[in-house]
């Protein structure tokens, strides 16, 4: 995000005055064929513009009319591992930021990278995912929106999400356990059913279906662009007006 300095004000305000002051000389020149009528137009214009147009700012300031608000709104990607959130929720992200509105993406693998330590007892889940929730806020309160993806198995949790954060939209990224075992890139899959990864979602430990989303892709039936395009016509529809 870029700031604009008065520095900048100044030079782009010069600037632009070189542009109308010509326009104006040559435009009484070209009617009036007088030269000092056009260069005395031209300094009066100046000099009364400069004045007319900071007044006339001033006054639009305190105008409300036409100004927009913008809603934060949070997307919040939740499925099984493998089954699609990260493909999808890039998909959108890219989509999204054509809008040109304030963007932040979240995914498990940067804050897990950022926070080592944490596991995945539901205690730990519990803590990480309210640690998202706080990072959501404070990016919410200086109204950037975010796209987030997080297998956030348990009820409790995306619940601690929908009660922190404004505008929680639930996208429930749908795949069944043999689904996700063939799209194992990661091969987590095989070292879970290994045993060396312990309280992994789908194999040895619980993953509560959403009964709130509110959106569900099947993954099954849903290729990733089709996916991507609804969820993002549904953000446009009801956040970005
Ligand atoms: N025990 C266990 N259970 C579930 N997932 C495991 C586990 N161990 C490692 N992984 C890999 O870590 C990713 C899940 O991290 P999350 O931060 O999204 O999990 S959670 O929301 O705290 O439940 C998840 O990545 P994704 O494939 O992106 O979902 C897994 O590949
Ligand atoms: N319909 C689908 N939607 C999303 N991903 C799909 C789909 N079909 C196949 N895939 C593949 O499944 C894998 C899902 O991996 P990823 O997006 O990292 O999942 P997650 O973030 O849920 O762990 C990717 O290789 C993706 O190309």
């Amino acid at each position: 995000m870029y700031k604009e300095t008065n520095t900048r004000s100044v030079v782009k305000g010069i600037s632009w005055r070189f542009v109308a002051t010509g326009t104006t000389i040559v435009i009484v020149y070209v009617f009036f064929g007088r030269l000092d009528m056009a260069i005395a137009a031209g300094l009066i214009e100046t000099v009364l513009k400069v004045a007319l147009y900071w007044g006339h700012e001033k006054v639009w300031q305190r105008i409300r009319f036409g100004k927009k608000r913008i809603e934060p709104f949070n997307l919040w990607f939740t499925g099984l591992p493998l089954s699609g959130k990260t493909t999808i929720a890039d998909k959108v992200y890219d989509k999204l930021q054509k809008l040109d509105i304030p963007l932040e993406r979240i995914d498990s693998k940067d804050i897990r990278e950022l926070i080592p330590n944490v596991g995945y007892t539901r205690e730990d889940r519990n803590h990480h995912i309210k640690r998202i929730g706080h990072l959501i806020q404070t990016l919410q309160n200086n109204s950037i929106s975010t796209v987030a993806s997080f297998v956030s198995p348990y009820r409790e949790s995306r619940k601690i999400i929908r009660e922190m954060v404004k505008n929680n939209v639930v996208v429930y990224v749908k795949a069944d356990i043999e689904t996700c075992k063939r799209r194992d890139y990661k091969g987590v899959y095989e070292k879970a059913l290994k045993g060396e990864l312990k309280n992994f979602t789908g194999i040895s430990d619980v993953y509560e279906e959403p009964q709130h989303a509110e959106i569900v892709v099947d993954t099954e039936t849903t290729d990733p662009d089709e996916a991507a395009e609804r969820i993002f016509q549904y953000i446009k529809r009801n956040y970005v007006k």
